[in-house]
């Protein structure tokens, strides 16, 4: 039971506030930082320690960041998206109440939340939270290029109470790229690229058995509180073997590392799903397609010299060593005793995305620019009516399942309001239930709202 209700309630049920409001009516830049200082804010304040077992603020992170994503992820024929209603019964969301209600490491959005319930809707604050959870590990990966989430932010999706179609939609790891396309590529309408690049997500945070099932990081601890394309280089400059029935459960299969590098003492359990490795991997004959651990035993590796933009930024390391293109690469790669069979050509990976993931290895930037494209696409469907920050009065009307290019314009200030917003629609619907905190952020919010009307009046 969390805040009265059961444990697997709608996002919207667990996170309590009196006063919700459906729809964001407006938010300025200065109102979108404001949610993003508070969530960072909490993210940050999360001890910093990070071990092969125990990494907090990747934890708390990666929570808030799959939150967002299982919520877009159950998008189909126009219903569902970021409307902050997902099906809390289906397995692939166990663990997500810890970080909105319940605690993870002792924190929760809660707190943040209900500061700016009465202005923000829950499915815009997700979306943001998402956000700077984002915005703040990639600070701390401290790769030159850039990623601005802001610039692209549109607010007005109405929060949803309900979504009964969402149940089943989530994609199973198990099923590999079949599940990818279904729910990436026909439902959401991404393109492979958008697809794997959406995936690079999962350089945050863990899988663990008591949520999933599945068991392991995605990078290396260190990695997994840093938004950077450490996914892609793992995938790529590492080797992966088939781990099967996890912790002895037949229907949970995953990938774990078998190269000279692997060691459980400092980098904890390295592991793929289904779901990673088959973007780049797949393999020929009559098991053939994008490669599954239960149905495919081979080894996934490549060669250094089909990697080297991969091996160049994981320190010149390959397979856990030094560079080696001849002989004995593929023993440092997946170890003497493994099955001799190969997952697909070592110089020529056809997966369905492979191509984007060689790229995305090799160039953060060019990651991180169809990240955003994917990101806003994914976030957008299935809302049409969204508004540019600051753009408050004004309707941008928008085909939201179709968007395909993105705007670096921050404000669109070249569309007058057509209404102003006045400081009484912003005041806190009832003082009495909300916290001293809310009331203060209400007043401000509702301050800067009527600034930014009147200048954008004039
Ligand atoms: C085919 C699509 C996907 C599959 C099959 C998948 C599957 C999984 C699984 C099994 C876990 C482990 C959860 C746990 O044990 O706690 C996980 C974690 C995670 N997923 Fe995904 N995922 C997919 C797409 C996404 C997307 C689109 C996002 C966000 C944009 C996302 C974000 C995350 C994050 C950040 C974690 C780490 C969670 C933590 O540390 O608590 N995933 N995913």
């Amino acid at each position: 039971i969390v805040n009265g209700q059961a444990f697997n309630a709608t996002p919207a049920k667990l996170l309590a506030c009196p006063g919700a409001v459906e729809v964001t009516e407006c938010m300025t830049s200065s109102q979108y930082d404001a949610v993003v200082a508070a969530v960072r804010g909490k993210l940050e304040s999360l001890p910093s320690t990070c071990t092969a077992s125990d990494c907090p603020q990747a934890d708390w992170a990666g929570c808030v960041l799959r939150m967002a994503g299982h919520d877009f992820m159950d998008f189909a024929n126009g219903q569902g998206g970021s409307d902050a209603c997902t099906d809390m019964e289906d397995p692939e969301n166990a663990g997500l109440p810890a970080c909105l209600a319940s605690g993870e490491h002792g924190s929760s959005l809660q707190e943040v939340y209900q500061q700016f319930c009465t202005q923000v809707s829950l499915a815009d604050f997700l979306v943001i939270a998402a956000e700077a959870v984002i915005a703040s590990t990639r600070a701390r990966a401290a790769g030159t290029a850039s990623l601005d989430l802001r610039s692209i932010f549109r607010f007005g999706r109405r929060t949803a109470s309900s979504c009964d179609f969402a149940v089943g939609r989530l994609p199973d790891p198990e099923r590999g790229c079949t599940a990818v396309e279904e729910t990436f590529v026909t439902r959401m309408g991404l393109t492979w690229t958008q697809a794997a690049a959406l995936m690079g997500v999962h350089t945050l945070g863990r899988a663990q058995v008591q949520n999933s099932g599945y068991h392991g990081w995605w990078s290396d601890p260190e990695n997994s509180r840093k938004f950077n394309n450490n996914y892609y280089v793992s995938l790529l400059a590492k080797g992966w073997l088939p781990e099967l029935a996890i912790n002895g459960n037949s229907a949970k299969n995953q990938w774990e590392r078998s190269d000279i590098g692997r060691d459980t003492s400092v980098a904890g359990h390295e592991m793929m799903l289904n779901t990673d490795l088959c973007l780049a991997f797949s393999e020929g004959g009559g098991n053939g397609g994008p490669v599954r651990a239960h149905e495919h035993n081979c080894c996934a590796w490549l060669s250094a010299r089909t990697i080297d933009g991969a091996v160049r930024n994981n320190g010149n390391e390959y397979c856990g060593g030094n560079v080696i293109r001849g002989r004995g690469d593929r023993d440092q790669c997946c170890g003497r005793q493994a099955t001799r069979n190969d997952c697909g050509d070592k110089d020529r990976p056809t997966g369905p995305a492979a191509a984007a993931v060689l790229d995305f290895a090799a160039d953060e930037a060019a990651w991180l620019r169809s990240f955003a494209d994917a990101w806003q696409i994914a976030t957008e469907n299935g809302h049409s009516q969204l508004h540019r920050l600051g753009d408050c009065g004004s309707t941008t009307e928008t085909a939201a399942s179709s968007v395909s290019s993105i705007s670096s314009t921050p404000e669109t200030t070249s569309s007058l309001p057509t209404e102003t917003v006045t400081s009484t629609e912003w005041a806190s619907p009832d003082s009495s239930l909300s916290s001293n905190a809310s009331s203060v952020s209400g007043f401000l919010w509702s301050f800067a709202c009527l600034v930014s009307s009147i200048f954008l009046r004039f």
